[in-house]
């Protein structure tokens, strides 16, 4: 029999992948990368307002094309490999990221009368804007006894959908009158290949409505009409009918037009999306009891759990969604909204000139960093330069580094940098323990995990648990691409896939117990800064610091405009 071939093409935050996998084994034929090339590295942001984050869905189109055509070309120079041959394509992308599209499906920022909008393009799911209708959206399920909060941890996001879309309804308003659905970049992307862009008709992952947009079987899909317009008149117009579907279920079959432009015969079928991480866990080979870290601008925690056993909300979880993951599967997630992004900035904004700039400064800060010893700096710090995911809930959290001294150097505070995402990484961990979910077993995946061992070795000696290392460098379109094999009929179900397709380093990163020592002396101090200016219900708690620290920026911004 022919080999046979599937497609996966993960969207991050920077750049689109597409991958091309053999079916028999995971092996990777070919890879390309396509950067985004509006704004800042593919990032649309505003000097005045650093909570703004948009991408241009130009680059998404651009990338696809790029990317896949790119993969498609490498592939063809490989032995066995023929266009004809490939199965099926699977796409993941970040999320939330909503955009606003017209009555045709087209997102209004590829119309003229929008293009230099920043309401009008994707609304990148680090974009903070939306915290106050967030904290409404959270004050009013609550106070309202409405059962929404109940599967997304207690609280609602700034990341997600409604709040960002009743954001736009207040400060954008031709833009909201303008859309006539919001459409998740995990639907979109499926949509436009298969010419399904329709917005009544095209399909929405349970991955995306379920984790962001507060859709639950048990109130039969989305928010009531009455409570998303008792939140913002006019809300309730972007409820959509669909019936969101897991991944295993196809969007439809590759388009004419796309496919003669990245080299494909028309006709393949294409799943339904989900985002980048809940795919990089299936490319994992996520099973029960094993926590797979997607590492890189930010990090995503995914687990699965049978849906024939009881499972409690997990407060401060960012959700547990059936078949948001594996199809038959609960799907749990939690995260940190920076991870990469915080060495990124101190390497961006603060690294003395001598350590280089870019992936070099990572590369000699990282050498410098490794040859310290834990605790040795005198450093601490909290993880929140992009607000708190989990456990916490809350955009107004800001960064904090308390210890340094005339001494402090460079390579000190990188490293209390990986140290602070650590803990936070410790904390999900305890939180999910808590709540019953036993992790067995820790796979890392994503940039990070390829590009940094001394964060790998750091997060091992934290969390006393061996850290794995999936086998793919490209995890997360591996998952799409499991996916695609799945839709196109390679293989009946995720798991027989991933049986043949996936798997781990021989690399295994072990905790060092000495280090281990240090790390749970310093988690102690983590953890009362963490509860102090996080939380209201410590003793002493400093919870409004951060808080009036932004309302005074806000202030002071706003006064010199
Ligand atoms: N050597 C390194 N060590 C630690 N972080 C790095 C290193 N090189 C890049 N990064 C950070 O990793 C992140 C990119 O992660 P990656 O997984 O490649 O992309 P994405 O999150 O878009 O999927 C960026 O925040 C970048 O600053
Ligand atoms: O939040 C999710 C998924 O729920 C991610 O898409 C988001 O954190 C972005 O991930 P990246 O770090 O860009 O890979």
């Amino acid at each position: 029999m022919a080999q046979q071939f599937a497609i996966g093409v993960d969207y991050g935050t920077n750049s689109v992948r597409a991958l091309v996998v053999d079916l028999a084994d995971g092996a990777e034929i070919a890879t390309e990368v396509y950067d985004y090339c509006h704004g800042d590295a593919g990032v649309l942001v505003d000097a005045a307002d650093p909570n703004l984050a948009r991408q241009s869905p130009a680059d998404y189109i651009e990338g696809f094309h790029a990317a896949v055509a790119g993969a498609v070309a490498k592939a063809t120079q490989a032995a066995g490999f023929d266009p004809k041959h490939v199965v099926g394509i699977g796409v993941d992308t970040t999320g939330s990221t909503p955009i606003p599209v017209n009555a045709a499906g087209t997102p209004l920022a590829l119309l003229d009368e929008f293009q230099d909008e920043l309401a009008a393009q994707a609304w990148l799911w680090k974009d903070h804007t939306a915290y106050s209708e967030a904290q409404e959206i959270t004050a009013k399920a609550r106070d309202g006894g409405y059962p929404y909060l109940a599967k997304c941890g207690g609280a609602y996001s700034s990341e997600w959908y409604w709040s960002k879309i009743a954001h736009c309804l207040r400060t954008a308003p031709r833009v909201a009158q303008a859309a006539a659905s919001w459409v998740e970049l995990a639907d979109y992307v499926p949509a436009y290949i298969t010419g399904n862009q329709h917005p009544a008709k095209l399909a929405r992952s349970i991955c995306a409505s379920g984790h962001k947009a507060m859709y639950h079987d048990a109130w039969g899909g989305l928010p009531s009409a009455e409570f998303l317009e008792s939140v913002e008149p006019g809300l309730s117009r972007f409820r959509y009918d669909a019936k969101a579907v897991p991944s295993n279920k196809p969007a439809g079959r590759l388009c004419e037009s796309v496919a003669r432009q990245v080299g494909l015969p028309a006709g393949i079928p294409v799943a339904v999306g989900a985002f980048d991480a809940h795919m990089g866990a299936v490319g994992s080979g996520c099973g029960v009891g094993t926590l797979v870290k997607i590492m890189g601008t930010s990090t995503c925690d995914c687990m699965v759990a049978p849906l024939a056993q009881p499972l409690p909300d997990v407060p401060g979880l960012c959700g547990i969604v059936p078949e948001s993951i594996v199809p038959g599967m609960y799907g749990l997630e939690a995260g940190q909204s920076a991870v990469g992004d915080n060495f990124n900035w101190f390497v961006k904004h603060l690294a003395p000139a001598e350590f280089g700039a870019g992936a070099e400064a990572h590369a000699a800060l990282t050498a410098a960093a490794a040859k310290l010893r834990p605790g040795e700096s005198g450093l601490l710090a909290l993880d929140w330069n992009n607000g708190n995911r989990c456990v916490l809930t809350d955009p107004l959290l800001t960064g904090l580094l308390i210890g340094q001294t005339l001494y402090t150097t460079a390579p000190e505070i990188y490293r209390a940098l990986i140290e602070a995402t650590a803990f936070g990484a410790l904390k999900i961990i305890s939180r999910l323990e808590e709540y019953g979910v036993g992790v067995s077993e820790v796979i890392v995946c994503g940039g990070i995990a390829e590009k940094n061992p001394l964060v790998m070795q750091i997060y091992a000696d934290v969390t006393n648990r061996p850290m794995k290392i999936s086998r793919s460098g490209q995890t997360c379109a591996l998952g799409a691409a499991i996916f695609g094999a799945v839709v196109g009929g390679a293989y009946p179900t995720v798991e027989a896939a991933q049986a043949k397709m996936t798997g781990v380093k021989s690399t295994i990163y072990s905790p060092i117990s000495t280090q281990a020592a240090t790390y749970a002396k310093l988690y102690a101090l983590y953890q009362m800064l963490h509860d102090a200016f996080g939380t209201t219900d410590f003793h002493g708690s400093l919870s409004q610091v951060m808080k009036d620290l932004i309302a005074i920026r806000h202030d002071a911004r706003r006064g010199a405009r």
